[in-house]
């Protein structure tokens, strides 16, 4: 990919000058023009997306898409849907899009076609599904599997976990679903207190097969095992592999047979899609996961194919430049009118954050602009109760999406509507705010006096103005929660290929992974430790003496 520092494009410059012009700009004033809404907003199938309620105009949306031109995002999309070597600190394709593939169409990778290799291992991953869902993958003494517990960390935990919690309405009743990530021996521990030995089967999820998470948990499950069933070979009934690295699962003690192989093609916080997402589809059955497939590759097809104009994910990502590079904006909320969704925004903080937290760009030169904000959420409407008086009344503007199902899986009594009610509520109210004439009318009107209207109205009042996309699903399904998660993946693409960086590495993790090796050893024995300065020596001296008791 090219080298295009954005901040020298003709469009940069005249966006730095809009926002000059367009600082007084008022979002509830836009909507002057009736047809706002119908302009500023898009449909694909059952999602609709409306960003009217942003800070932007024609003229600026004009700006933004000259500004993706002339950082040749055209050339860019394709690079990545046929297989160029886009990340280029490992010198590696980016092809998660070729494993939601269905018209299995070939994908060249350097000259060689990935999709027969792909289709293998789906209907591998179908032949297994099936037998875990029809009960007929039986355990070391017969009888049919019951738990699941997937084993990772990262791109190989949160991608399962987002997932298998938001379609839970579909999940097989007969199977319990657990997750192990943390290397805190307490979160298998308490896992394991809820399975049976005789009916678990443990997915060991990791592409490198060399997590220190991943492993340390994945050795603990088998001797728990182990003790159990007191035989080595009934491993091979309880344990499979998830993973790029044959050599190492070997190693480990998991017959190749027992392995779903995928591919350094397919980074660690795009691979639910891959082997990675096995775990889902013996959850929630493979046709389940195979209409997840389907939505995202309808999403793959609209980006790919669709003008940037009506294009979702580009402009999703065009305003979301415009907040953080323009309008000051270092955040971004996602908040989902969905439980089932409660982990969504868990899983986009690593996706947007390891993808775009980087201040290097392409060239290898430091950044002069913002580049990936940071991001988080809960599901609304706890978060109202929670944080939302930052994001109404607080110093920093928070750009929020606003997530929410037509059709509730639960419909029970009114709680749906209540939720909905809501939901619209908050971006109308982020919009509009309230004037200090407004509260001042309002409070006499509730027969105050002159006095404590002076006093309290101006905490009562709320600036507005607060920019928000709404995002408003017929249903959250297999199919249309692939349409989303494709949607946000595309979206942080985009913002990677402005922002002139490399999207698909993570330099940034491995640091933390080599030290804490380094200090592993300190901390057996007694002995004080001196290596290191007098904060980190004291600490772990201190953490010794305190152990003893
Ligand atoms: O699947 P693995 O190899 O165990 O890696 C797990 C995680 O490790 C690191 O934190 C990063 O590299 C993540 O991107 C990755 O998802």
């Amino acid at each position: 990919m090219n080298s295009i520092n954005p901040s020298q494009t003709q469009a940069w410059q005249r966006l730095g000058t809009l926002a000059e012009k367009y600082n007084h700009l008022e979002i509830k004033d836009l909507f002057k023009e009736r047809e706002r809404f119908e302009r500023y907003s898009l449909e694909l199938e059952d999602i609709l997306v409306d960003f009217s309620k942003n800070r932007v105009n024609d003229e600026i949306l004009h700006a933004l898409r000259d500004l993706a031109e002339e950082t040749k995002l055209h050339s860019a999309i394709e690079a990545m849907f046929t297989g160029k070597h886009i990340n280029g600190t490992e010198n590696r394709a980016v092809l998660h899009t070729a494993l939601r593939n269905p018209s299995k169409q070939s994908v060249y990778l350097d000259g060689e076609d990935v999709m027969p290799e792909v289709t293998a291992v789906l209907a591998k991953m179908k032949s297994f599904a099936d037998q875990i869902n029809e009960g007929k993958w039986l355990g070391y003494t017969g009888k049919p599997i019951k738990s699941l517990i997937n084993i990772g960390i990262g791109g190989s935990d949160l991608g399962p976990v987002m997932v298998t919690e938001a379609l839970k309405p579909y999940q097989n009743p007969n199977l319990d679903v657990f997750f192990v990530s943390n290397v805190d021996g307490t979160h298998i521990a308490e896992t394991l207190k809820k399975v049976d030995p005789e009916t678990t089967l443990f997915f060991i999820a990791s592409k490198t097969f060399t997590t220190q998470e991943t492993m340390t948990n994945a050795h603990t499950a088998r001797n728990w095992f182990l003790e159990n069933a007191k035989d080595e070979k009934a491993v091979a009934k309880h344990f499979v592999a998830l993973s790029t690295n044959a050599k190492a699962v070997e190693a480990f003690g998991i017959d190749t047979q027992n392995m779903f192989e995928f591919w350094d093609w397919v980074g660690g916080r795009y691979s639910l899609w891959s082997a990675i997402g096995l775990s889902i589809a013996c959850a929630i059955g493979f046709s389940n996961f195979e209409k997840l497939l389907a939505g995202a590759h309808s999403m793959d097809e609209h980006f790919r194919h669709s003008q940037f104009n009506r294009n979702i994910p580009v402009l999703l990502a065009l305003i979301g430049i415009w907040n953080t590079n323009f309008l000051g904006a270092t955040t971004e909320a996602i908040l989902p009118y969905d439980q089932y969704l409660h982990r969504f925004a868990a899983y986009f903080q690593q996706g947007n954050m390891e993808s775009n937290g980087k201040y290097v760009t392409r060239n290898g030169e430091k950044v002069n602009y913002t580049t990936g904000p940071v991001i988080w959420g809960e599901p609304g409407t706890n978060g109202q109760h929670a944080f939302y008086q930052l994001i109404h009344q607080g110093t920093h503007l928070i750009p929020c999406d606003f997530i929410a199902p037509a059709i509730s899986h639960n419909p029970i009594g009114d709680h749906h509507q209540k939720l909905l009610s809501n939901f619209f509520a908050q971006t109308e109210a982020l919009m509009n705010g309230k004037s200090l004439e407004q509260v001042k009318a309002e409070m006499n009107k509730a027969g105050k006096s002159v006095e404590e209207i002076d006093k309290i109205a101006p905490h009562r009042v709320f600036e507005g103005n607060r920019p928000t996309n709404s995002i408003l699903v017929k249903k959250i399904t297999p199919y249309t929660l692939g349409q989303l998660i494709a949607m946000y993946e595309h979206k942080i693409f985009v913002q990677g290929v402005i922002w002139n960086i490399y999207s698909f590495d993570q330099w940034g993790v491995e640091l933390g992974k080599v030290l804490a090796n380094g200090i592993l050893p300190e901390l057996a024995g007694e002995e004080e430790v001196n290596s290191h300065d007098s904060s980190t020596n004291g600490l772990i001296n201190a953490y010794k003496k305190m152990r003893k008791a």
